[in-house]
């Protein structure tokens, strides 16, 4: 009986910038469906981790495979076109165009449709784009320009444009950075609910352990470049070698102090 293989995993990544290895050999997998966490504290190699996933940054050793289809040392844009989708720490949308049109250029561009960006965008894909932003609670702005919108509703518009590719896989870097708290777990709650709905796979690195523990699914934790433990939420927080690397900042307590601390 041949078994389907998960639709991310990681196998052995290694990256180094100089002497410093940034991530030592760290594999994990990923289903879909499943909202993974990756925290872990300042310098941990997050970000270098994150951007070997995405191809903008390429590995020393390791093997990344989507769906087994291998991912390792592709372009940013090929990973994306097998499936790949991101959201930034800083958001991405042309803030003179409306909410709308910012959707229908990421459709478009899905699409591979030739256009005039500012002749026949408003044409295309419009209903498309009206359902997604249905989707993410934004249909009610959809005429107004991004550049008026506040900053956690660009965050939303930010993940209708992500899911216009039609993600298999979405890489979430920080995706609550800048929020207010009641807004960072409604983003989280939602993206939730569409990645179940869609059978997307998630994966996130967050500052906010409220946000961490109570969406994801499943948690790794990294520290200086190596995996030193992966679980659910609870066996995370009540693993020891976790609470060492994280003591004195109140992460890991329920009821403690954990607003602004690093993930
Ligand atoms: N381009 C680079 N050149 C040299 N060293 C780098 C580079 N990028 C990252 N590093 C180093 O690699 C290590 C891991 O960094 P990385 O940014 O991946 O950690 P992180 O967990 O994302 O940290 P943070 O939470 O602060 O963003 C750090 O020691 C960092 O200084």
């Amino acid at each position: 009986m041949s078994v389907s293989p998960p639709l991310l995993a990681v196998e052995g990544l290694t990256k180094s910038y100089g002497g410093i290895h940034a991530v030592r050999g760290v594999s994990f997998a990923l289903r879909s469906g499943e909202i993974l966490a990756l925290i872990g504290p300042n310098g941990a190699g997050k970000s270098t981790c994150f951007d070997m996933l995405n191809g903008q940054n390429k590995p020393d050793s390791g093997h990344v495979r989507l769906l087994g289809e291998e991912t390792t040392g592709k372009k940013p844009r090929e990973i994306w076109r097998m499936g790949v989708g991101r959201t930034f720490q800083i958001t991405a949308t042309f803030a003179t165009m409306t909410v709308r049109e910012n959707v229908q250029v990421a459709l478009i561009s899905h699409g591979q449709q030739l256009f005039n960006l500012w002749g026949s965008a408003p044409n295309v894909d419009r209903n498309e784009a009206g359902r997604l932003l249905e989707l993410v609670g934004m249909g009610g702005y959809a005429d107004r320009p991004c550049g008026e919108l506040a900053y956690g509703d660009l965050k939303r518009l930010e993940l209708a444009v992500a899911l216009a590719n039609d993600p298999k896989l979405l890489l979430m870097d920080e995706p609550t950075a800048g929020m207010a708290p009641r807004e960072r777990v409604e983003l989280m709650r939602l993206t939730a609910q569409i990645a179940k709905e869609k059978s997307i796979g998630v994966l996130f690195t967050e500052h906010d352990m409220d946000v961490v523990f109570e969406h994801a699914d499943r948690i790794i934790v990294l520290n200086r470049g190596t995996l030193i433990a992966e679980g659910s939420p609870a066996e995370v927080r009540g693993n020891p070698q976790v609470q060492a690397i994280y003591l004195g900042e109140g992460l890991l307590y329920e009821g403690g102090h954990r607003e602004g601390a690093s993930a």
